[in-house]
């Protein structure tokens, strides 16, 4: 058991570096201390709500307005009711909030509903990738939009300024995911064309600062500032001071060797010892949370009496939606329900029930070396910012407690204080794209400016909208490596056309289908191979982290149900005959439990899959199955991901291959079915690293192919790389 204690305090104790606050719990509230309390009660007590005439203020007089408040302040639920009742939806016009997750888009729009007492999907209505939940097929009577940073950039394909909305606000701007800061950098282009366009970016913990310099521009508008409709450009900050509830706040006196089994004992003695509340926990991944749910389900065998009670729910995105919505759904009475989750549960949601959070303190996070130019998603320590946002789960609707799987010394001098932008850290070809697609009125690349970089003249890298691509207003600077790693992969998957341009047909398809353009690059690549049905179901699969469910101590009895379904061509063609099995098991959880397969991550690739077929046809795929001729499948894969080609080392011995694109050193990793196989020429789609830097999802190729596929790619940059 994790031992805690508790920061000594001799005032009530407010989270953990706090300087004070409001604190809106009243025990007086009600007999039993948080009783029924009427919506409209619950939205007067948010602190956000003192300050609803200010922020109406501000938004009417300055083009851009920060405003910083605790988390539970009210801010998400709350500002875009005030404008609305403000007037900034009349006259067709719709009020956008933006979020980085999905699942927080769906709850907070729903919450949203709720409180207006409206249908959802009609006045409040919401749009992720895949879904739209909004009233633009009858009457086009949606005010108030939630939707994801990634779903805005999507739109502005079609409407370049944005024109129906009038005020774009950002929510949990300082999470810096890529979409976030590309959104941040094309919202600042399209307000000097929109003097109209009001934003408002928010966030618990952003560094006001610097965003309102990002912001500030000393350029003119068009107009005079006070006119009508003409705001002032030096974005105004609003402090929202106050808070939820009081979260009480432990650590860990010695920090922890394994936070998942610490984490499951500190979920034991809450139980065993608190008073009711639910519980969430935040883990790193689905392993992690896999193997912490089989914990917690041992120790309800083992010791029936305390932990008898217990509701343990997965929650991470490669599940279904109908097994995230548990999450979200009443328990009997009398049982206390434990969420065991990734950092998609960390802003905006809240869990009705969750009194107690426990934080390991970790995430998984993507880190990219441009140099190397690989790409690893790690265990990494989260940020102070990340930190009082997981915390802030357990005090959403009554008082808290958080216990913090690291010491109070660790968080205070050891923690960052805000995360690394996502931009300075990823592979930047989705963030290219999605930049570039986006840009007003579509953006011309040309191949002359891409050679130009190389040799430091970037000014000739001509694009309408971002003038030039690397020298364009991002939040963040990303490398000029990274990014011209980007451009190089972008341009041999055909996204930039002969003519250099961004706006090629190939380059607009690959755009408009939502997912990584390797993958999409994939998708359109079977179409002219035949092979569209199995590559689908290929990119569904690879878009959930894992569909085998992997037991500690069971890995011999894992490997070989996973050689039924092995195929000699690698995971990819394996992944179609698992697909298969379920298809015909008639999507059995027995079948699955059977053969290690995860019941749930295949319900979420059956969901996925739908959802691309659908785009698929719309974009003009033909969904054809090429039935057991696997090497088309084979060459379409190799048409998407040919930059992470690998050729096994001569006179290797211990499976030492180089990649193609950067000789760097990689193995197959132990997971795939090629593992010891090693075959001469292979592609893989994700890279781990551990003790070493290894390949997932791999599948070999014919190197012939990687120039049919990329002819530029691999004669202009590698020319010696291949045998002819
Ligand atoms: N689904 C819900 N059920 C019950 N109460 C809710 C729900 N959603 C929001 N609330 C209440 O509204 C409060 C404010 O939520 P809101 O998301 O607007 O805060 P916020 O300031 O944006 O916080 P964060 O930065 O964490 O998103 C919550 O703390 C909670 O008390």
């Amino acid at each position: 058991m994790a031992q805690f204690w508790k920061p000594g305090t001799e005032r009530p104790p407010l989270l953990d570096d706090d300087e004070g606050g409001i604190l809106l719990y009243s025990a007086s509230s009600s007999s039993s201390g948080y009783g029924y309390v009427s919506i409209e009660k619950q939205r007067q007590r948010l602190p956000v709500f003192k300050y609803r005439m200010a922020i109406l203020y501000l938004v009417e007089t300055h083009a851009t307005t920060i405003v910083v408040g605790e988390t539970g302040s009210g801010k998400t639920t709350q500002i875009p009711q005030f404008l609305k009742e403000a007037g900034w939806a009349d006259g067709g016009r719709v009020i956008a909030c933006t979020q980085p997750r999905r699942l927080a888009v769906q709850a907070v729009a729903s919450r949203v509903s709720e409180e207006m007492g409206v249908k959802l999907g009609e006045e409040v209505g919401y749009t992720i990738r895949f879904e739209d939940l909004t009233d633009r097929v009858t009457q086009d009577s949606t005010r108030i939009k939630f939707l994801t940073d990634g779903v805005l950039l999507r739109e502005m394909m079609e409407d370049p300024l944005l024109t129906k909305y009038s005020v774009i606000m950002v929510d949990e701007a300082h999470e810096r995911s890529i979409s976030t800061d590309v959104l941040l950098g094309l919202l600042k282009k399209i307000q000097r064309r929109r003097p109209e366009l009001r934003l408002i970016i928010s966030s618990a913990t952003i560094e006001a600062k610097s965003m309102a310099a990002f912001f500030h521009t000393s350029k003119k508008r068009r107009g005079l500032e006070g006119e009508d409709c003409v705001p002032k450009t030096e974005p105004a900050i609003l402090s929202v001071e106050g808070r939820g509830f009081n979260v009480q706040i432990f650590y860990v006196e010695e920090p922890v060797s394994d936070y998942i089994q610490a984490a499951v004992s500190t979920v034991m003695s809450i139980h065993d010892q608190e008073p009711m509340g639910d519980i969430l926990v935040f883990l790193t991944g689905q392993d992690d949370i896999d193997a912490a749910v089989r914990l917690l389900t041992e120790e309800a065998q083992n010791n029936r009496k305390s932990s008898s009670g217990l509701v343990v729910l997965p929650l991470y995105s490669g599940l279904s939606r109908a097994d995230q919505d548990l999450v979200f759904s009443p328990i009997p009475r009398g049982k206390r329900k434990v969420v065991i989750s990734t950092n998609i549960a960390e802003t905006s949601l809240t869990l009705e029930g969750v009194s107690y959070v426990v934080d390991s303190g970790f995430s998984k996070q993507r880190f990219y070396n441009p140099i190397s130019d690989i790409e690893n998603l790690v265990v990494a320590p989260i940020s102070k910012a990340s930190a009082r946002q997981r915390a802030g789960r357990a005090g959403r609707v009554r008082p808290g407690k958080c216990y913090r799987l690291y010491s109070e010394e660790y968080f205070v001098k050891e923690m960052s204080a805000e995360g690394i932008p996502e931009m300075q850290r990823s592979n930047l070809v989705s963030c290219v794209i999605q930049g570039c697609s986006g840009a007003l009125e579509g953006c011309l690349l040309n191949m002359e400016g891409i050679l130009d970089i190389r040799v430091g003249r970037r000014d000739k890298l001509k694009a309408l909208g971002i003038d030039n691509i690397l020298g364009f207003d991002w939040p963040a600077s990303p490398s000029p490596e990274a990014m011209i790693r980007a451009l190089e992969v972008l341009y041999s998957l055909g996204v930039l056309d002969d003519d250099a341009k961004l706006t090629s047909p190939a380059g607009f398809q690959v755009a408009e289908i939502p997912l990584e353009p390797m993958v999409s690059k994939m998708i359109l690549a079977s179409n002219q191979l035949g092979c569209s049905e199995e590559i689908i179901t290929i990119a569904a699969i690879l878009s959930i982290q894992s569909i085998w469910i992997s037991v500690r101590g069971q890995q011999k009895d894992l490997d070989e149900a996973k050689l039924r379904f092995a195929a000699a061509e690698g995971d990819h063609v394996s992944f179609l005959n698992v697909y298969k099995g379920f298809l015909r098991s008639g999507k059995s959880p027995k079948w699955c439990n059977k053969n290690f397969v995860n019941y749930q991550a295949m319900r979420k690739v059956v969901e996925i899959r739908e959802q691309l077929k659908r785009i698929a046809q719309r974009i003009g795929i033909v969904l054809k199955s090429c039935e057991s001729d696997m090497q088309v499948v084979r060459k379409a894969v190799t048409a998407g991901f040919f930059a992470n080609a690998c050729n096994l080392e001569a006179f290797s011995h211990n499976g030492m291959y180089k990649t193609i694109r950067s000789s760097q050193e990689v193995y197959i990793h132990p997971s795939s079915v090629l593992f010891r196989v090693n075959p001469k020429w292979v592609i893989y789609n994700s890279l781990v690293s551990t003790d070493r830097q290894y390949m997932r999802n791999v599948i070999s190729i014919n190197p012939s192919w990687l120039i049919e596929a990329a002819p530029h790619f691999y004669q202009h940059h590698h020319p010696n790389s291949i045998p002819h």
